[in-house]
């Protein structure tokens, strides 16, 4: 006799190929439209399902959680990050909670190369004079940037893409320092000739580009609040591809207003899709729209590791990216 389908809800679209092995292996339920999901949506949906896959815009609070049905098991996010998801109301309710580490690694890695090259070389100011068509040709002393190589790179948060960014800006020829909850095994330390700061304070007063890559959780929220981003040098470059809430971004906005930095790369907001219109219209500043782990293979394979965790849940075993509160 066969078993029943678990409900699977799926709240945004996601690539065709995990959407047809999806149906495939559950009853799913998905979001034509992509439409991003309403609170009364997801209660909605967590009332009837065994299964709620979530992404990085769906709130999923404990509001959301007191209205799951007696089926619902199982939260396997679509994303790497889970600040989405009040995970220890979950597990206080007996539901799992997974997402899809590992995938989205190198990709974001890459993206927070491209803007640590594109600020401090100027790339989106020569983009709009390009467009503009008011080019007037080179010139000794046009639109100077900053070298790179042989700056310091102070990384906040040395996990995985911490590490990924790390590798690649060695090879730029940037020395690599960070800033860690625990110091990182010391092989990766010498592989990556990176040098361990204790204190933040103390390595943010002295790096040429800061790039972050903790989590969002409550102990890092506003992590680079207005005192710490005071303590950063005027000439230092802010990157971020990790979560807006990290960096207290209306002081960030005014500072960068003021010159007090010299500019900054943000893929991701404090209030999402909401952008402080004073990063919008800084030339020092390149915004991008959470592109970091924007490929579609990135995509095919977090469908991959949703759909993994999902299988191996249902078939009683432990899914391979639990998320435990502890772990945050
Ligand atoms: N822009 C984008 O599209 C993407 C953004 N992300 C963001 O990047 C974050 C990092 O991802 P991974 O590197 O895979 O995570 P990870 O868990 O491998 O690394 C995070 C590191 O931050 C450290 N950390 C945690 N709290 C800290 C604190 N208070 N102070 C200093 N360090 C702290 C951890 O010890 C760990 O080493 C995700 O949580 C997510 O928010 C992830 C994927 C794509
Ligand atoms: O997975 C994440 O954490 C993201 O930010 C989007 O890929």
């Amino acid at each position: 006799m066969s078993r029943k389908k678990p409900i699977v809800f799926v709240t945004r679209k996601l690539p065709d190929v995990v959407e047809t092995r999806m149906r495939e292996l559950f009853d799913t339920r998905l979001n034509a439209d992509d439409h991003p999901m309403t609170q009364a949506e997801l209660t909605a949906a967590v009332a009837e399902a065994d299964v709620l896959v979530p992404t990085v815009t769906d709130r999923i609070d404990a509001a959301v959680l007191a209205k799951a049905g007696p089926n619902l098991k199982l939260i396997a996010n679509f994303g790497n990050g889970v600040d989405n998801i009040d995970v220890e109301s979950a597990n206080n309710r007996g539901i799992a909670v997974t997402n899809t580490p590992g995938v989205l690694t190198e990709d974001t890695a890459d993206m927070t190369m491209a803007l640590i090259l594109a600020v401090p070389r100027r790339m989106s100011e020569g983009l709009k004079v390009m467009e503009s068509g008011e080019w007037t040709g080179w010139s000794p002393t046009f639109m100077l940037g900053r070298r790179i190589w042989g700056k310091r790179l102070g990384i906040i948060g040395m996990g995985r893409i911490g590490q990924a960014v790390a590798r690649r800006a060695l090879a730029f020829g940037m020395s690599i320092h960070y800033h860690n909850r625990r110091r990182v095994p010391a092989e990766i330390e010498d592989r990556l000739e990176a040098t361990y700061w204790e204190s933040l304070d103390q390595m943010l007063a002295r790096m040429d580009v800061v790039s972050i890559h903790c989590p969002h959780t409550p102990a890092t929220y506003h992590l680079l609040s207005g005192r710490r981003l005071k303590l950063m040098k005027k000439e230092a470059y802010l990157v971020n591809t990790a979560r807006g809430e990290v960096v207290d971004e209306n002081t960030l906005a005014r500072m960068l207003e003021a010159g007090d930095l010299a500019g900054a790369g943000l893929d991701v907001f404090e209030h999402e899709p909401a952008v402080n219109p004073k990063l919008v219209k800084n030339d020092h500043v390149v915004l991008l729209p959470h592109l970091g782990s924007a490929t579609l293979e990135g995509r095919i394979d977090m469908g991959e590791k949703v759909i993994i965790n999902i299988k191996t849940f249902m078939d009683g075993h432990r899914p391979p990216d639990r998320v435990l509160p502890s772990m945050l």
